[in-house]
């Protein structure tokens, strides 16, 4: 499917969405110093072939302009003639969308997400277990665990998208990237930002059980 060949409406309803996430996530500090990306697929998905809207880069994300947006394929190319130039990790989208064929992609830098990368950094993972927000992931059993992936946050991008495949867990819509921030993903922008606010319970509960871990017996 050609990207012309998308209807209009479809266009305009992934842009509806990520400027009303823009909007929500701005108002939670969740962008700070023009940090973060967003994207949101549009029409049929195929790993070779498929399009998404993703934010332009290095865009106030607290604010609303003509220039928030443009449409890219699946190598991260404009898909229209624009002067605006993609989010500069357009490629590690590309990869996730391409790798998992989901619907919506959401990229936050916080301090919670932050300090828990680099925390567990060196094990290349973090593990999260027993907290009830990890059935926003759909995932049901008692006392369960996962593993979210942590990444190096090499500065050439490329670099970082080649290793997502290999880091992804099917059970878990997230990675995050050391002392940079955290992608997180669902099949549309309702349960992408479901899963983002998940994760970003579990950074903030985490943190403050090592806290309180740390000073000492109640
Ligand atoms: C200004 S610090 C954040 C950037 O380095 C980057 O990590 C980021 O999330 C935003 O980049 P952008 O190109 O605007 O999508
Ligand atoms: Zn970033």
């Amino acid at each position: 499917m050609s990207f012309s060949a998308i209807r209009l409406e479809q266009k305009q309803a992934a842009l509806h969405d990520l400027r009303g996430i823009k909007e929500l996530f701005a108002a939670r500090n969740w962008f700070p110093g023009t940090s973060g990306n967003l994207s949101v697929r549009v029409g049929d998905f195929a790993p070779e072939q498929f399009y998404f809207a993703v934010t332009a880069s290095g865009k106030d994300k607290s604010v609303h302009t003509p220039e928030d947006y443009l449409f890219v394929d699946q190598d991260g190319a404009p898909c229209e003639e624009t002067g605006l130039k993609p989010s500069a990790e357009t490629l590690i989208h590309c990869e996730i969308y391409r790798k998992t064929g989901c619907g919506a992609i959401f990229h936050v830098h916080t301090i919670d997400n932050n300090l828990m990368s680099d925390w567990y950094g060196d094990q290349g993972y973090m593990l999260a277990q027993g907290i009830e927000l990890i059935k926003a992931f759909n995932i049901w059993e008692e006392d369960a665990a996962i593993r979210i992936p942590i990444l190096p946050n090499y500065a050439d991008i490329p670099r970082i998208a080649e290793l997502v495949p290999d880091a992804l867990d099917p059970a878990v819509p997230g990675i995050l990237l050391r002392n940079h921030g955290i992608y997180a993903w669902g099949k549309n922008a309702f349960e992408a930002k479901k899963h983002l606010e998940a994760f970003e319970f579990i950074f903030e509960y985490s943190y403050r059980r090592l806290l309180l871990n740390a000073a000492g017996n109640k």
